[in-house]
């Protein structure tokens, strides 16, 4: 496992996942949109968002007090106070979906990933193109109702991407901020 990955199996109860996504249901999801492509995932992002065009972040809509309870465990586990979860992201991938190879915006520092409805592969690989093989990918199923984290080297050095599901799946991304 690349250093500052850390994973947490059933991080999150049955009910409290039933939970999350009954809060889901209420947000409205949008198709994400990059320059010339449209994902098939769909999100709603809050706090922080990033511009991909302008490459800056910008205060958006605040996160909704339903996810309260969620980023105090959050917070808590990535050893941070609760308003430095500066960002909230919910994506929903249908059957079939994919996030494709990337590393996170700049501007954000650790991230902490909960995975909802289904198990997913989570992988991993070297950002540094002359480090990247078939053999250097690191694949680890990422259970519903768990945590990743990823700060360090895990989110500097390596870049990560999600397999293709067979059901749908909800993820929620919490991100803190770089100082300054
Ligand atoms: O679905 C996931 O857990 C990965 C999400 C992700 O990598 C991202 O939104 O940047
Ligand atoms: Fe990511």
């Amino acid at each position: 496992m690349p250093e500052g990955f850390y994973y947490y199996p059933d991080f999150i109860s049955q009910a409290e996942e039933q939970q999350l996504m009954e809060i889901i249901q209420q947000i409205e999801l949008h198709a994400m949109v990059f320059h010339q492509y449209t994902a098939k995932r769909k999100v709603a992002s809050f706090g922080y968002d990033y511009n991909f065009s302008t490459r800056k972040i910008t205060k958006g809509i605040s996160i909704p007090e339903t996810f309260n309870w969620i980023i105090d465990r959050v917070s808590e586990q990535l050893m941070v106070s609760r308003d430095q979860i500066a960002e909230l992201l919910v994506t929903e991938y249908p059957v079939g979906s994919v996030i494709n190879w990337h590393r996170d915006a700049p501007p954000f520092e650790s991230i902490a990933g909960i995975s909802l409805g289904i198990d997913c592969i989570f992988k991993l690989r070297p950002y540094e193109k002359s480090l990247q093989s078939r053999k250097s990918i690191i694949s680890l199923p990422v259970r519903q109702r768990s945590l990743y984290i990823m700060q360090g080297p895990a989110r500097t050095d390596w870049e990560h991407s999600t397999a293709p599901i067979t059901d749908i799946r909800y993820s929620i991304t919490f991100r803190t901020l770089k100082p300054g």
